[in-house]
């Protein structure tokens, strides 16, 4: 892009232009000093927007299981059933789970599994409720709309019934994983088995309508290309038009190690530095009616997540305790952040750490 297009298109949206799906593709595409003035860009939006507060939620996870039916080829979490390393929770497990979440003083329990090819509606259900009786006050952010529509097959309803049933069952906030890219000829390649895009789009919707809160994700870094980025952040900014139920966006760069696609040549080892800090700050810059973007510090290493904090970022994510999707794709000290450790990244980029809920409000 010409030098001055670029620093028009910033001023122009700096002043309110909704930037298009093409420009930021063209955004997406910036090299040498242009990825600074976008990143500059990003950075003033983020501080009028939410000021110099970054946030973090003490949550958990809690991996219920591993066995998936789908096994993406981006994921080296997901196992077969007759897998040596297949694992699955019983109900004394989860209320083992539940209790040390407890004892960590967690808001959030975030329960991160594989698509268990057995499990229906009720199987869940039941998970939730197990959790919720131990530690009702804690938000429990679970299930992607991949869990949603796989649970209403199994047990032949609605997903509307299913996230009724999970909204009963004591669930309280909906993952927005399983979004990947929402390209679907890049979903045939990196996730074939997945829901399709339409229907991660519907199930999210039916959700926010009904009240249910969820995250938006983007997972980056596998065969997709800069318009397949855009369209991405395109959907996710009509959808929260519509509903205005997305919490945050969560970038989740692709941890190439153990994964088919990578073995196989059909990914690079993920995304490079540049897309990295673009990813933030087109993200900042195109999503203007979201408050929130997350830098998920157990996939970028802490030096990263400070930078992605200065192009647009403003949340850490979560305390997370044990991340073993991040740790089986080769992510190193992906496990558990401490909250001190967070203070001093946002404090030495001239920033302020605040505790938050899963909803964002401070605690
Ligand atoms: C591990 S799954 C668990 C929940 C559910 N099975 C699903 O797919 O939504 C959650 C998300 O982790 C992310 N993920 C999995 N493997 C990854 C990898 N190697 N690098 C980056 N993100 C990954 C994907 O975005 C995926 O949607
Ligand atoms: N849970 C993981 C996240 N991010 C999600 C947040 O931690 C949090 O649950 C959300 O902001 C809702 O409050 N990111 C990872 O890379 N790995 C996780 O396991
Ligand atoms: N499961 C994702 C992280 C995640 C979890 C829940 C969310 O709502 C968003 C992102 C990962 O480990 O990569
Ligand atoms: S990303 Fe989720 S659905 Fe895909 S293999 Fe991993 S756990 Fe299973």
């Amino acid at each position: 892009m010409r030098q001055n297009n670029l620093k028009e298109l910033l001023e122009d949206t700096l002043q309110g232009h909704r930037l298009t799906v093409d420009e930021a593709e063209s955004l997406f595409k910036a090299k040498g000093r242009d990825v600074w003035e976008i990143v500059s860009a990003a950075d003033i939006l983020r501080e009028r927007k939410v000021g110099d507060t970054v946030t973090y939620v003490r949550n958990q996870n809690i991996h219920i299981t591993n066995i998936c039916k789908n096994l993406c080829g981006f994921c080296g979490f997901g196992k077969p059933k007759n897998s040596e390393e297949a694992f699955i929770f019983n109900t004394e497990d989860i209320i083992k789970g539940s209790m040390l979440a407890k004892e960590r003083e967690v808001t959030e329990v975030c329960l991160l599994s594989g698509v268990h090819p057995d499990f229906d509606a009720e199987r869940c259900a039941e998970i939730i409720r197990t959790i919720h009786h131990v530690i009702p006050d804690v938000d429990i952010h679970a299930m992607s709309p991949d869990e949603i529509i796989h649970c209403a097959e199994k047990s032949n309803i609605s997903t509307e019934e299913v996230l009724e049933i999970f909204r009963d069952a004591g669930i309280g906030t909906l993952q927005g994983t399983a979004a990947e890219m929402l390209v679907d000829d890049v979903r045939k390649i990196i996730c074939p088995l997945k829901l399709s895009t339409s229907e991660w789009v519907r199930i999210i919707k039916e959700a926010h309508n009904m009240g249910m809160k969820s995250t938006a994700t983007i997972m980056y870094g596998t065969v997709e290309n800069e318009p397949d980025r855009a369209a991405h952040l395109g959907i996710l900014r009509d959808i929260q038009d519509e509903t205005a139920g997305f919490t945050e966006l969560v970038t989740l760069p692709f941890l190439y190690k153990n994964t088919k696609i990578y073995e196989r040549g059909l990914a690079p080892a993920g995304a490079t530095g540049r897309e990295d800090i673009l990813m933030f700050a087109v993200s900042r810059l195109f999503l203007d009616n979201f408050d929130n973007i997350q830098v998920a510090w157990g996939k970028l290493g802490n030096k990263f997540t400070q930078l992605a904090l200065m192009a647009g970022g403003n949340d850490f994510g979560g305390t997370m305790f044990m991340d073993s999707v991040s740790v089986e794709a080769g992510g190193e000290d992906s496990d558990y952040l401490d909250p001190a450790e967070m203070k001093r990244i946002a404090e030495d980029a001239g920033r302020i750490l605040r505790q938050r809920d899963t909803k964002y409000n401070l605690v």
